[in-house]
Formats: structure tokens, sequence, C-alpha cells
């Protein structure tokens, strides 16, 4: 039998969908998966494809049926049953043959994955893959990290899979060993600010101007027409028009609001601050999923506290929607500012040296936060690579200016009506913090050494470090 181009272990959603389009690409393709059952199942779904697959029940047949020097992507749930699943295939690897994990794994684990393999002639890959189902059948945004050595071997087969924007390909290699992985994180930690601040003005739209999911959807709809064109609101429009086919109410009014996580976010929150880099945006998302699960305690406070008492609703209401636009786009930049700072520190941090238009570029198609406005980051990216923030390049500086009102307005009124908007404000004040040349961390440092002689320095620059207060404490 014609041996495989290419491995792929772990056939659930994403790993079933990358295989068929690594087979449609051309690739003559070997698949594996824990439990043999799905391996036949896939097998029987994948129609005219099945003819470039070759599904195998045991590791030993997998690894035979590859040709070498063997590039096998391993695409299962992250964490210890990654490190299990390279442990069994380990001994029937020869030298040169590259295992890529493709899941999100956390970046440390990527590391210490390669520090592992490191002199046993076995080559790893920590490649992130977005899209979601949709992207890992018909073209994914693929980010890699590993050496460049081992990308050009991969090169070929990944770009044929991407995701293309305007014809160019959402694949690149982003630098060594966590490198991939870490920009993969990051990503969803934007995705996850995305998606909070959408789920806020969801929120204000319901619960103060009390419309529809369905008449929230037009709006969405409509909104996707103009800056804010991008995938999620693509598919907020289309999940808000959605019917609960059980009980003919809207979809989204059946489901529980407890927001679910698996990791992503909170790592992007938790390396921003261990890079002390202020990503609030990203934070508070991660905060929001949070609370959302506590739908009992959540319950109990309600009727404890009860809700705040109804404000005048907006005037104008088409203004006031029109607002909502606006403070969407400028708590977008806010959110995506903070995510491409935490890249930038840490491509110093970890010796990257990530190239920001690149993870721009690949950002456009193929992956959930696809959008216009990465088109417009590229963009700007591109003309000063170097910029220590977004939001001071020319392009996204006139969006704030543009739409900072509409976000302070929307803001303003949903903390009258007490309707929650932890990202919304968060961007705002975010700005605000970040604009302000005299701002109020004087009185910490004052209040840091009154307690614990930390010192300060004065604007004078005069070389003293310490207040008056020696024996007020
Ligand atoms: N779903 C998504 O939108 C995206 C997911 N990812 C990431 O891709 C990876 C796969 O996700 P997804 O396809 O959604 O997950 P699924 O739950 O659909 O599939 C999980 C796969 O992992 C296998 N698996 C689980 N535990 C083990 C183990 N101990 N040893 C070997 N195989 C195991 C399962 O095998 P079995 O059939 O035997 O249970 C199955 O093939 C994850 O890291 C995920 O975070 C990345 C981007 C998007
Ligand atoms: O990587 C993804 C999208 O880019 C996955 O869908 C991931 O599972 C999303 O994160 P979470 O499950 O924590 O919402």
């Amino acid at each position: 039998m014609q041996q495989a181009e290419i491995g792929l272990i772990g056939l659930g959603v994403m790993g079933s969908n990358l295989a068929l389009n690594i087979a449609e690409k051309g690739n003559r393709i070997a698949v594996f998966n824990r439990t043999p059952a799905r391996t036949d199942e896939f097998l029987g779904e994948a129609g005219d494809l099945a003819g470039q697959i070759i599904g195998c029940h045991t590791i030993e047949e997998f690894v035979a049926a590859i040709r070498p020097p063997r590039p096998i992507i391993i695409m299962i749930k992250a964490g210890d049953a990654v490190d299990q699943q390279m442990a069994a295939l380990m001994p029937h690897l020869a030298q040169n043959d590259i295992m890529i994990d493709a899941g999100n794994a956390n970046f440390h684990d990527t590391v210490a994955r390669f520090e592992k393999l490191a002199g046993t002639g076995l080559t790893f890959i920590g490649m992130g893959v977005s899209g979601g189902e949709e992207g890992a059948r018909h073209g994914p945004s693929i980010m890699v990290g590993g050496t460049e050595e081992s990308w050009k071997r991969v090169e070929p087969v990944l770009t044929s899979i991407a995701a293309k924007f305007n014809g160019d390909p959402c694949v690149a290699w982003l630098g060594t060993d966590g490198a991939g992985h870490f920009v993969k994180t990051i990503h969803n930690g934007i995705e996850y600010a995305d998606m909070q601040m959408i789920a806020e003005v969801y929120g204000i739209l319901r619960d103060g101007l009390k419309l529809s999911a369905q008449e929230i959807g037009e709006i969405f709809g409509q909104w996707n027409k103009g800056r804010l064109n991008s995938y999620l609101i693509e598919i907020t429009e289309k999940v808000l028009k959605a019917t609960d086919p059980e009980t003919g109410k809207p979809m989204v009014d059946v489901i529980v609001d407890a927001a679910g996580q698996k990791g992503t976010g909170k790592w992007s929150a938790i390396e921003a601050q261990n890079l002390g880099v202020a990503a609030s945006g990203i934070e508070a998302a991660v905060a929001g999923r949070v609370l959302s699960s506590l739908r009992e305690e959540r319950l109990a406070a309600e009727k404890l506290f009860g809700l705040p008492a109804a404000v005048e609703a907006p005037k104008d209401r088409a203004a006031f929607i029109a607002d909502l636009e606006n403070a969407l786009l400028a708590a977008k930049v806010a959110a995506y500012a903070q995510g491409f700072a935490v890249m930038t520190a840490a491509s110093g941090e970890f010796g990257w040296s990530l190239p920001m238009p690149t993870i721009a570029r690949i950002w456009r198609a193929g992956c959930i936060i696809r959008s216009q406005f990465l088109d417009e980051i590229t963009s700007a990216f591109t003309k000063d690579p170097n910029v220590p923030n977004l939001v001071v390049t020319p392009a996204f500086a006139s969006i704030v200016k543009d739409t900072d009102g509409a976000l302070r307005r929307v803001v303003a009124h949903a903390a009258l009506a007490g309707l929650p908007i932890p990202a919304l404000s968060s961007a705002l004040s975010y700005f605000d913090t970040y604009r302000r040349g005299r701002g109020t961390a004087n009185l910490i440092q004052a209040q840091r050494d009154f307690f614990g002689a930390h010192g300060f320095d004065r604007l004078d620059g005069k070389d003293i470090h310490h207040g008056p207060w020696a024996g007020q404490f």
C-alpha cells in the first residue's frame, strides 16, 4: 500500500476536520484515534476523500503507514493526554520524525516538551490552530513554533490547508519552541475579550432597551456591514436569530447563562500579569466567565439586593444604538492593543522576536477573531512594527478619538442602569489612564513609603526619596 505523507492522531472535532482538509488538498494521510470505533466512523463519513486516508487501529500500524521522515499532527485534548500520546508514539519513531502538537497547549508545556526531546533526534513543533470546526475543515489560521528548519519541512502542507486572505496564506512560523502556542493563547485571550464585550452590548440591548433576540440579531447584522465586520459579529447575528426547535423560543433565551472555559483566556491573563502588561479587557472577560458560572450565588444575590431601579431609556434610541456600535469598536481597540502589548513583552522575555505584522496578517482569515479590523492592524504594524501600543498608531488613535465619546456615554448609561459591563468599562478606564500624563500613583508611592519605607522619585529629580512621615505611624 502506498504510504501516507503525513499522520494525524485524534479524530475529535478539530482533528477529523483537519484530516479531511489535508486529504482534500491532495495529501495522503494516515489517521489514528485512541478509541478505534471513532476511526471507523470517521472513515465512513469521509466520502470521496476516504481513498486518500489510511485508517489505523494501533500505533504500530499508524507509524508504519507514514513515509519517513514522518510529520505527525497530534490534535487531542491538551495537557497530560499529549504527554501520554507522545510517550506511546516515541518508541516507534525514527530520527527526524516530527511530532506536531496542534492542540491548545499551555506554552510552558510546549517549552518543556522541546527540552525533553532535545538530543533524541526527534523534532517537535508547537502549533496553534484557530478556526473551530469550519476553519479546520476549510482553512484555519495556523501559528507555528519550533526550529525554522522543521517549519520549512511542514510549510508546504500547512500552506495548502491554511485559510487565505486575498490569496495570502494565514500560516507562519512565529519563532522557536513555545512561540506558536503563546500567540494562540493570546489570540484566545483577545477572543475572550471580544466575546465578553459583544455579550455586554447584547445585555444593554436586551435588559436596557428590552429588545428581543431577533431585534438584537438585526442590529448585529447591520453592524457586520460596517467597521465591526467580523466573524464573531456575523455569528452573533446568526445565533440571536436561531430558534429552539424544542420550545419555539429564541435559542439564546433557553441557554443557561454560565460560560465554560478551557484555560487559554486565564493563561493569557496570567502571562500578562507575569510580564507586567496591563490587559484589563482580557482579565475582565475571564472574571466575567468566572462570575457567570456562579449562577446559584447570583440568583440568591439578586433576591437579596434586587436590581437597581430602572433609569430613563435613552431618548434617541437610534443614536444610542449608534453609540453602542462605536463603543464596541473603541473597546475592541483597547483589547487588541493589550493583547499585542502582551506579545511584544513576551517576545523580549522569551527571545522569540515575534513578528507583530505577520501575526496580525495570519489572523485576518481562518481564525475566530478574523475581521476587517485585523487588516487595519496589519497595516498599522507594517508601517511601525515597533510601536509600543496600538492605540498610538495614527489609524487607531483616530478610531479612539472618533469613538471615545460613544464609549463614555454607553458606560455612563449602563452604570446608572446597573447593567454589568466589566470589559467595556475597563476599556474606558484603560484609555483614560493611559492618556493622562499626571496620574494618581504619586499617592500610592507616598503610601508605600509611609508604611514600608519603599521610597519614591520626585518630579524635581532631587535626590530625596522618603517623605516627612517618620514617627507618624
Ligand atoms: N474545538 C475547537 O474549536 C478548537 C479546539 N482546539 C484544541 O484542539 C484540541 C482538540 O480539541 P477538539 O477536537 O475540540 O476536542 P474533542 O473533544 O472533539 O476531541 C478530543 C480528542 O482527544 C482525544 N483524547 C482525549 N484524551 C486522550 C488521551 N488521553 N490520549 C489520546 N487521545 C485522547 C479523543 O480521543 P477519544 O475519541 O478516544 O476520546 C479525541 O480524539 C484541544 O487541545 C482543543 O483545545 C483548538 C482550536 C479550536
Ligand atoms: O481555541 C478555540 C477557539 O479559538 C477553542 O474553541 C477554545 O476551546 C475556546 O476557548 P474556551 O473553550 O475556553 O472558550
